[in-house]
């Protein structure tokens, strides 16, 4: 009990305070940060100083640049990540494709299906990464998980994840429709992914989705979802956010994803041979490292959903061999349609990006 209580705090302030880092490799790729957004530290700033293949070149630190399009254009990055408003990732990963850089893109990925599908459409035909930042995906532990669940046979999932409200100022990036505002957008987008997952299935309609929304002027964007759709196997999925969550409600739902890796207590029922009785079997299961989850790929334990997306980021640009976990250009697509279909059942229009023209696409 005192080992496991101080493998803990040994683990999470390594998480805070990764060992001193590797040398980093003479052809590390340079990377530039667009603006100075709250989660560029977790995302990638900490991330960054254990991986010895990555350089933060352009940010607040060391470099700062003038404007967005200064940094794009920057010869010296090779990639670049975009953690702004989810109404301006389309744009932006878009210059930065014609800049001909590599894009971690924050999630979701753009503000509907149809951008999501201009976007890697483009990213393919130039031969460039673009990784939606859905992190959870990388997680060992998420790998453990579904080697638990059989797609086919699920009959109904319920996925909740709640944000706290105290978090988000009134105007917060979450709840302005100009900027891709909106509940499901922006919290909704894991709910989305781990029920995809799960079914193995992409969601064939949304049979429900009730929301509440902000006050106006700022009605278009949801705070609150309730949503259910069904798959092709006849099973169902419902999903339930808020990003207005009290203290109360957090105490059961908060999103823990980034740093709690152990896998949640799986659960079945099973009838033993000769007994009349069903039992319910219950095991916990942990994976902090990629060997745990039974991939023989390096990791740390102190890694955190990020480190791993990084890992592999690095991986796909170097056209390296990685694990299997990755968020392809087709996934992101399937991802934001799913979003699209519950805006629509939700009567709410589909968020979408400004209109812009690229000065320098080529
Ligand atoms: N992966 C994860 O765990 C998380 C992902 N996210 C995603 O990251 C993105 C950013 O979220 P978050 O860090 O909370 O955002 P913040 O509000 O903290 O930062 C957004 C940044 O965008 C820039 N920006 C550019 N134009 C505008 C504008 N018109 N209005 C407001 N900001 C603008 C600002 O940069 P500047 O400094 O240049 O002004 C600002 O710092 C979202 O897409 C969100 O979904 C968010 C939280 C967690
Ligand atoms: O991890 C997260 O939790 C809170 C959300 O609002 C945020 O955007 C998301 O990525």
């Amino acid at each position: 009990m005192a080992s496991a209580f101080c493998d803990l705090l040994h683990r999470n302030w390594q998480i805070l305070r990764p060992p001193a880092p590797p040398p980093k490799a003479t052809n590390a790729l340079r990377f530039g940060i667009l603006g100075t957004s709250r989660i560029a530290p977790f995302a990638l700033i900490t991330p960054s100083r254990s991986h010895p293949e990555v350089i933060l070149s352009a940010h607040s630190i060391p470099r700062v640049l003038d404007s967005y399009a200064d940094l794009v254009n920057d010869k010296d990055i090779d990639a670049v990540y975009v953690p702004l408003p989810t109404g301006l990732h389309y744009e932006w990963a878009m210059r930065c494709l014609a800049a001909g850089k590599h894009v971690l893109l924050e999630k979701p990925s753009t503000a509907n299906g149809t951008e999501a599908e201009e976007l890697f459409k483009v990213a393919r035909e130039k031969g460039l990464v673009v990784l939606e930042a859905r992190h959870f995906v990388f997680q060992p532990s998420w790998r453990v998980f579904l080697g638990e669940v059989e797609g086919e046979g699920v009959e109904r999932v319920e996925v909740t994840m709640c944000a706290p409200g105290a978090a988000f100022g009134k105007g917060d990036i979450r709840f302005r429709y100009e900027l891709g505002g909106g509940a499901m957008l922006d919290l909704g987008t894991y709910h989305v992914g781990a029920l995809r997952a799960i079914f193995g299935a992409e969601a064939e309609e949304c049979l429900s989705c009730e929301v509440s929304t902000c006050a106006p002027p700022n009605e278009l964007c949801d705070t609150k979802f309730n949503a259910t759709f069904r798959f092709p196997n006849g099973g169902t999925g419902e999903m339930y956010g808020n990003i207005k969550a009290s203290l109360v409600e957090l105490a059961t739902n908060f999103g823990t994803i980034q740093v709690w890796h152990r896998k949640k207590r799986v659960e079945d029922e099973a009838l033993p041979a000769g007994q009349e009785k069903w039992v319910t079997r219950r095991e916990v299961k942990k994976a902090y490292t990629l060997k745990e989850a039974g991939v023989d790929r390096p990791s740390e334990k102190y890694w955190l959903t990020y480190r791993y997306m990084l890992e592999e980021f690095v991986n796909k640009i170097r056209g390296r061999e990685g694990s299997d976990m990755w968020v392809d250009g087709e996934d992101s697509v399937r991802q934001m349609r799913m979003l699209d279909m519950a805006y629509e059942k939700a009567g709410l229009p589909l968020r979408k990006s400004p209109e812009f023209k690229l000065e320098t696409a080529g």
